[in-house]
């Protein structure tokens, strides 16, 4: 794999380069709640401007429908980055076509934009390889070289990771680079035992990774979205809670393995539920009920795990010579349901093992609840993405930057 300083070493002045970025950023309307991922990219963005390349910033945010959706847009993370780089940053209100082309044509030497959402566009995430690569030749023409720095977006095999390397000089940008280095640690001769914790609101992505990680970790703590599934596998009543019913006979099939290989399997053992979701933009009072994991009322919704499993949790992170962390353990985004989430964060602190925390929301939640990002051995911007990596796939985003 090409990193960004071949290609610095080439010489990139005046050259226009394309970083594929993940600026999925948490919004509270048009306020960013954490800029983790901006900064994170900042490192390959300052390098290319300081060397004079025209630097053509795209990413995802959300998942709008692959048509143009205001409260997906990318303006304000676009405001965001010329802040933290201390410039002015041009935005394309298109991501491909006339328009877009146009703000790039203005760029002059060690200018920065940003396209629009990339999935403002069907052929960004579409499953047809010719509209992907018919999408992929509107952004080949927006520059000279690609550099892929999107970590958290390299699990997908989407038109602006996948097919838009291949047409154009392809390289890895400084976050990719140390993202990879550092998950390896957790690839090659991992320390045991070795925790895995999952919570999270996606959950269908991330049950999926379960079959391979059932023969790498030691222990397995589910919280959060991922939770309901596993409890109503077991026969419990779930209520409204999230819940992936057609992946019950998976979550089965994963609870038995674990049983014979003896991979401990954790669940809580009492949760945190109300009839509604809560306000996260009033954040009023929500007064949650706290029941037993296998008492949860028909008419009521799991949305944090429960004081018992918060100390259950802890306890089973305590001896952990590695920890891998993705998904919060509740709605951490409203302070009633926070403490889950706080609790194994707590806990990776106090580790003494190798902790990695893996995700946009599981990044920001630390960040966010108050937690010293350096008390953690890495924190990942791919959640799903270094789930797929620690299972050992080839992931696209990568295998499109080799040569
Ligand atoms: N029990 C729950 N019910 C619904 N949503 C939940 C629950 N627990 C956590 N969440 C939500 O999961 C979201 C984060 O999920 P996800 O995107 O999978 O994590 P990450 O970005 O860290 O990979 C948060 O917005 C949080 O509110
Ligand atoms: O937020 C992301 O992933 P994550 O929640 O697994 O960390 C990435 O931006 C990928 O987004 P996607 O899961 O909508 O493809």
């Amino acid at each position: 794999m090409k990193t960004i300083d071949e290609l610095l070493s080439e010489g990139v002045a005046g050259k226009r380069v394309f970083v594929r970025a993940d600026l999925n950023v948490p919004l509270d309307g048009t306020t960013i709640t954490d800029d983790g991922r901006i900064r994170a990219v900042l490192p390959t963005v300052k390098a290319l401007a300081e060397a004079g390349a025209r630097v053509v910033v795209a990413s995802h945010l959300g998942r709008p429908k692959g048509t143009p959706d205001p409260a997906f847009s990318l303006a304000p993370a676009a405001a965001r980055l010329g802040e933290l780089l201390g410039t002015d940053v041009a935005f394309a209100t298109d991501t491909v076509g006339e328009s877009a082309q146009a703000v790039v044509a203005a760029l002059a030497d060690g200018q920065v934009a940003v396209v629009e959402n990339l999935r403002f566009n069907a052929g960004e995430t579409s499953k047809d390889d010719a509209e992907r690569a018919a999408f992929a030749d509107q952004l080949a023409v927006l520059a000279d070289a690609y550099v892929g720095d999107g970590f958290g977006a390299v699990h997908r095999k989407h038109a602006s990771v996948y097919d838009l390397p291949a047409k154009l000089p392809h390289y890895a940008g400084y976050l990719i680079a140390n993202e990879v280095a550092v998950l390896r640690k957790l690839t090659d001769d991992v320390k045991r035992p070795y925790v895995v914790a999952l919570g999270g609101a996606k959950v269908s992505d991330k049950l999926a990774v379960i079959d391979q990680l059932l023969a790498k970790a030691d222990r397995l703590l589910i919280g959060g979205g991922m939770a309901y599934t596993f409890l109503k596998a077991k026969g419990y009543e779930v209520g409204i809670s999230l819940l992936q019913a057609d992946q019950i006979p998976v979550v089965t099939e994963y609870m038995e393995r674990a049983e014979k290989n003896g991979v401990e399997i954790v669940l809580p053992v009492d949760v945190l539920v109300s009839t509604e979701f809560p306000d996260l933009k009033t954040k009023a009072p929500a007064n949650p009920t706290t029941v037993a994991a296998d008492a949860i009322p028909a008419d009521q919704e799991g949305l944090d795990i429960g004081p018992e499993t918060r100390k259950l949790y802890a306890s089973k992170l305590a001896d952990a010579a590695t920890v891998f962390w993705n998904g919060p353990m509740g709605v951490f985004e409203h302070p009633d349901y926070a403490e889950g989430t706080k609790a194994v964060a707590q806990a990776l602190v106090d580790s003494k093992g190798f902790t990695v925390v893996g995700g946009g929301d599981s990044a920001a939640a630390v960040r966010t609840l108050g937690f010293d990002e350096t008390a953690f051995g890495h924190i990942s911007t791919g959640g799903g993405a270094s789930l797929e990596y620690l299972e050992g796939k080839t992931l696209p985003g990568l295998a499109a930057l080799e040569d």
